[in-house]
């Protein structure tokens, strides 16, 4: 399944520096591996916002739950998830 998944991401003026490279490191780490194994399709930085938007393409609910509840920022993010489908007018044959 298709998920449009946006991450605004709020880190607390106050978290001490190393703690900030340190859970940024890790959140980059994270992400990459899952950009590998395809399941986190796309990720664009919103222009302008400390956000992003994101295609997560998952077996349900439960495993973008699963996945989204893990991210190194998950603490200090507002996250708005939006299932997708193919639209009867799409063109391409497959979702790229
Ligand atoms: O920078 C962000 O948008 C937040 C987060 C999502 C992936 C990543 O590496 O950082």
């Amino acid at each position: 399944m298709l998920y449009q998944v946006v991450m605004d991401v709020k880190i607390p003026r106050d978290l001490p520096e190393d703690e900030r490279t340190q859970v940024l490191a890790r959140e980059k780490a994270y992400s990459q591996d899952l950009q590998r194994q395809g399941k986190w399709r796309h990720i664009w930085r919103v222009a302008g916002q400390y956000a992003n938007i994101s295609i997560f393409d998952v077996q349900d609910n439960a495993e973008l739950h699963q996945i989204l509840s893990g991210l190194p920022l998950f603490p200090f993010m507002e996250i708005k998830v939006t299932p997708l489908l193919r639209h009867p007018s799409a063109i391409r044959d497959d979702d790229s």
